[in-house]
């Protein structure tokens, strides 16, 4: 059922199926190709469009007032916002914050990402559930000169993101180490004084909250690109590995990362930790399976439970895809399990300090439970230290 144009219209979203959402179009004009998905996120909207697992995604926001802080240096987790454009109940208003560099709509415009406003974002929510996330094209024309049928045809063409290799195009180019001293969240975990443990950390398009938790729990952080052989990785040797997250599908960035990791378990035991795209691929690496989810999650308060301790954290999350914990191999169990529908959250090995999470402990935005993970891969790197010393 098609929504009616109006004239102040000058954007439409249209699903692959037909169905077509008008409103006002902001930031860049032109038009995108994309998976939809929906955040329920009620703050963090410049960390969510900077997030590089975003790549290849237009994102829904369910909280309705989008724009309304504006944008500032600090809080982007990349150098710019990757997912490829944003639907929103209301048009961004004015910024209203002491922090504000910028408004949305114009950091949107420089940077090539279309937004579109009065969109009833419930109506689009419902339709993704539904029907899972679906392939959209979006469309900005001050003019309001948009072909609908061409759009549709867009939509449609989309290949989705199932067999998609994003994390090559959103790696670094070359290595560098982290040396941001800034903390990982204000007021809170300050990096710490002293030699720091010797972690690579494999960027398939890794969020920078992470990589300031690291150095906040202690690790002295070289980033690599994706792609990274193991040879690479172990001529800096490593006294821990990370994986990150980041966007597409985890299979086909297995494709490299998966030999690299295996090899890497094969020279040597040093903890390994993942999140997200890195939590599916050591998965893979291990011999599980991952497959595509219906429509994911995305948000900022989804409650996942550690099966070990019982308690239940609050967690940030955005992903599209998930372990089947049916398919984990002897030797490695279920740690942790999203509450809302039971799915995978977090796997370890029981012989080895090799675990990872599927959501963000780094937060940004998010709550802050799930911070202990840094400690814990720090704590496994200082306690394997003390074995091999
Ligand atoms: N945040 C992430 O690392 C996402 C991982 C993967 N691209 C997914 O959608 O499941």
């Amino acid at each position: 059922m098609p929504t009616a144009r109006r004239s102040d219209h000058t954007a439409c979203l249209a699903l692959a199926d037909g169905t077509l959402f008008w409103g006002r179009g902001f930031g860049a004009t032109g038009q995108t190709t994309a998976e939809l998905c929906f955040n329920t996120a009620m703050t963090g909207y410049q960390e969510i469009m900077t997030d590089p697992s975003y790549a290849g995604q237009v994102v829904t926001f369910t909280f309705p007032h989008i724009g309304n802080v504006g944008v500032n240096p600090e809080d982007d987790e990349a150098d710019r916002p990757v997912a490829e454009g944003l639907v929103v109940k209301w048009d961004p208003t004015e910024p209203s914050n002491w922090r504000a560099a910028e408004r949305l709509d114009a950091w949107l415009a420089r940077h090539g990402r279309i937004g579109i406003g009065g969109v009833d974002t419930r109506r689009l929510t419902r339709a993704i559930r539904q029907q899972g996330a679906p392939h959209v094209a979006l469309a900005h024309d001050p003019e309001g000169n948009i072909d609908i049928e061409a759009l549709v045809a867009s939509a449609r063409a989309f290949p989705g993101l199932v067999g998609l290799d994003l994390a090559r195009e959103v790696t670094c180019r070359q290595s560098y180490r982290w040396n941001e001293t800034r903390w990982a969240w204000p007021g809170g975990y300050g990096r710490r004084e002293g030699p720091g443990h010797r972690v690579v950390a494999i960027d398939y398009g890794a969020k920078r909250n992470i990589l300031r938790c690291l150095a906040s729990a202690g690790c002295d952080v070289i980033v690599l690109p994706a792609t990274a052989s193991a040879e690479e990785v172990l001529a800096h040797q490593p006294e821990g590995l990370f994986l990150s997250n980041g966007p597409g599908d985890p299979a086909a960035t297995g494709e490299y990362a998966v030999p690299m990791i295996r090899e890497v378990m094969e020279k040597t035991e040093i903890p390994i930790f993942g999140i997200c795209l890195g939590h599916q691929m050591l998965a893979l690496a291990l011999g599980a399976r991952t497959v595509k989810m219906n429509h994911g999650h995305h948000g900022a308060n989804h409650p996942v439970k550690d099966l070990e301790t019982g308690k239940v954290e609050i967690t940030s999350m955005n992903h599209g895809f998930t372990v089947d914990s049916q398919t984990l191999p002897d030797g490695v169990i279920e740690t942790h399990v999203s509450l809302f529908d039971g799915s995978n959250c977090g796997i370890r090995m029981t012989d080895r300090p090799v675990f990872s999470v599927q959501y963000h402990p780094e937060a940004s935005p998010g709550p802050q439970d799930s911070y202990y993970l840094f400690e814990r891969f720090a704590a496994a790197i200082a306690a394997r230290k003390q074995t091999t010393a």
